[in-house]
């Protein structure tokens, strides 16, 4: 049963349609992200399900109730932004009061004290944003957010003006809190990598329309289009005729063929490839060779066409610039547009 159902929103500023038709529905607890390029209408979309745009078509329910004309405060749905938008003149302890202030509730100092113990900010209470890190004030937008116990919570790009390493540690530490409070979330991101590591469910946008959902293996290796496999995955994109330029003994039908970079298989040009019906196999030349992380990625030239192949790093199974190889491409882990 989905808890969060958004049905055929659109939204268009001008003549410029920024939503079109989008549907989407979330079950309780789960954990969806947004991702698409800027502008593609992600923030828009998490603005509609807030209440903070006014949408021009669709509907949007949570928890079977209808909430598309709920003024935005009545519609205990949580938003984090990317500036985390802390009061600068206020201690974490009011920051995290204020909403349950203003909106009189009961037992407030036992809920914000219970906050700061879950989200580890314990001696942090009297200090002001700007004396806290860029984690610790992520922590207290989520805190302010969650102490309201929103149905529904959104985060629009919340991790995107931290460093790689801090980012890394948060992502988990989002995680880890989404599931601990078992709270239905929309993320906002355009990091591909972020939204795997992430997500139970993708949607990925595109021009204001969602053009595929699933789980980050399901997109990852069955991706519904040519935009998808270029977005995600670092695929190699073929025309048909280059594939066949590059093998040359299969009659493919269709106008493009995205390949994995991982799952090319090399072995060196002077040893016999195994005849196997499931793959392909050319001859190659490698132009180039470069370390990303521990992942090996080697420019090969295949009868004039251009591959990346990522294979893990080992030290007795490197080639180098100028090898001649042999190329073998599994048929079933590729997709054919
Ligand atoms: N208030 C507004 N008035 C006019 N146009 C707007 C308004 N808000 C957004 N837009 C336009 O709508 C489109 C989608 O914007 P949106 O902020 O939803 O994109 P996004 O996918 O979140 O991008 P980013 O990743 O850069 O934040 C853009 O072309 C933007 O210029």
């Amino acid at each position: 049963m989905s808890y969060l159902n958004i049905d055929e929103v659109s939204k268009s500023y001008h003549q410029n349609q920024v939503l079109n038709d989008v549907s989407l529905s979330l079950k309780q607890g789960e954990f969806a992200t947004l991702l698409g390029q800027s502008g593609c209408g992600k923030s828009t979309l998490l603005r509609s399900i807030a209440g903070l745009v006014e949408i021009d078509k669709g509907a949007i329910t949570v928890d079977g109730k209808d909430i598309t004309n709920v003024e935005p405060r009545n519609r205990e749905i949580g938003m984090v932004f990317q500036s985390y938008a802390l009061f600068p003149n206020m201690t974490v302890l009011d920051n995290i009061a204020f909403g349950l202030k203003m909106k009189k509730k009961k037992n407030i100092k036992h809920k914000v004290n219970r906050m700061i113990e879950m989200m580890d900010l314990c001696g942090k209470e009297d200090s002001y944003p700007h004396e806290l890190s860029g984690g610790q004030q992520q922590r207290v937008a989520l805190a302010r957010s969650l102490v309201l116990e929103p149905k529904v919570l959104l985060l629009d790009e919340p991790l995107s003006a931290l460093d790689a390493k801090i980012r890394k540690n948060l992502q988990q530490e989002l995680k880890r809190i989404q599931r601990e409070f078992q709270i239905t979330t929309i993320f906002v991101t355009h990091d591909q990598e972020e939204a795997m590591t992430m997500s139970d469910t993708i949607y990925i946008m595109n021009e204001g329309n969602i053009v595929q959902s699933g789980t980050p293996s399901d997109i990852y290796t069955s991706p519904a289009n040519s935009f998808v496999a270029k977005f995600i995955g670092n695929y190699n994109l073929l025309s048909i005729e280059k594939f066949h330029q590059m093998i040359k003994k299969e009659e493919l039908v269709g106008k493009e063929v995205a390949i994995r970079p991982e799952v090319i298989e090399l072995i060196s040009g002077s040893k016999e490839m195994p005849n196997d019906e499931k793959k392909w196999t050319a001859d190659g030349t490698i132009l180039d060779v470069s370390m990303i992380g521990n992942v090996l990625r080697y420019e090969i030239d295949v009868n004039g066409v251009l591959l990346h192949a990522d294979h893990l790093h080992h030290r007795d199974n490197m080639f180098k610039q100028g090898d001649h190889v042999k190329v073998a491409i599994s048929k079933s882990e590729c997709v054919v547009f």
